[in-house]
């Protein structure tokens, strides 16, 4: 097995905090602290407390996880530099939280620790890191050292592909993309199925084939070589059926133009939330 991953504090356990962190203890991880506030059933072979107050005193993570919504984390990020400014000070902190800037998560911090120079690391992780099949993009602010980059690399290398992105404003484009994307591609299945009962499929029949369409197409994406258009094209008869919805669905006021509204609905909601 490879080197265990250093001690974390993970705050917030929810979906995708909860997702990385048991992809983290399958990798070997050292003795950890998870703080959730709301939940009650949470168990983990690692020390699970329910606030930043119940953190022991000779616990020096390596690593922050910010994994609460971006509406909590104001309070979260003061409290912790005021309980632990060495924390704050030591570890690197990684945000997987949509919107808030490296700038903005280091100014919360620096209210109770003005001295401290946060390294600060964006993650946008997605939803198939549950199965080890995820996709991050990722940025390091100023401060993060390149062994912190490296550590933060092999946390999210644990559930997937990763990829760094510079510029900071580049995470906005891949929470669009990829950080948001599963739930396109869900309501792709849920459309499918859908429209197939409308049309005269039985239920049970239409949740089959739509969602066997979907992950298995997903699959095939997976393991070819060969890129989406080129899979696409081998669907694709020339004047057969596919032809003939593929010339809906990809006519440029359809497909396209919906989908770069949806994006730019995305990126404008992440810059809301920085906000
Ligand atoms: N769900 C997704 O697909 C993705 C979510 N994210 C980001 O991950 C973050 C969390 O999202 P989810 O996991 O979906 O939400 P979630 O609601 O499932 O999890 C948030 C968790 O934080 C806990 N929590 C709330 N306040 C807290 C506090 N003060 N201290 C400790 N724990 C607290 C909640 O009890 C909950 O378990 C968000 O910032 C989101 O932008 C990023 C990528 C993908
Ligand atoms: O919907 C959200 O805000 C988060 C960020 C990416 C996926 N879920």
């Amino acid at each position: 097995m490879s080197e265990p991953l250093p001690s974390l504090l993970l705050v917030g356990c929810g979906q995708m905090g909860g997702a990385l962190l048991n992809a983290w203890i399958a990798h070997g991880l050292e003795p950890s602290v998870v703080i959730d506030r709301h939940r009650e059933d949470l168990s983990s072979p690692h020390q699970v407390v329910r606030a930043l107050t119940d953190i022991p005193a000779d616990f020096h993570p390596a690593a922050v996880i910010l994994a609460v919504k971006p509406q909590k984390a104001r309070p979260v990020l003061e409290e912790l530099a005021r309980l632990r400014p060495d924390i704050v000070t030591d570890a690197v902190i990684v945000s997987v939280m949509a919107g808030l800037s490296t700038s903005t998560i280091s100014a919360f911090l620096k209210t109770n620790a003005p001295t401290a120079r946060p390294a600060v690391v964006r993650a946008m992780p997605n939803t198939p890191s549950a199965i080890g099949r995820g996709a991050t993009g990722l940025f390091a602010g100023n401060a993060v050292t390149p062994a912190q980059k490296t550590l933060c690399d092999r946390l999210l290398s644990a559930v997937g592909a990763t990829a760094w992105v510079h510029p900071e404003e580049q995470i906005d484009i891949v929470t669009a993309v990829s950080g948001s994307g599963p739930a396109y591609v869900f309501l792709l299945a849920e459309l499918l199925e859908k429209t197939a009962v409308s049309m005269g499929l039985a239920p049970d029949t239409a949740r089959l084939l739509a969602r066997k369409t979907v992950s298995g197409s997903g699959e095939l994406l997976e393991r070819s070589s060969e890129d989406a258009t080129e899979l696409r094209r081998r669907v694709t008869s020339p004047g057969g059926t596919t032809a003939a919805a593929l010339a809906v669905l990809d006519a440029p006021d359809n497909c396209p133009r919906i989908l770069r509204e949806a994006l730019e609905a995305n990126v404008l909601r992440s810059h809301e939330l920085a906000s």
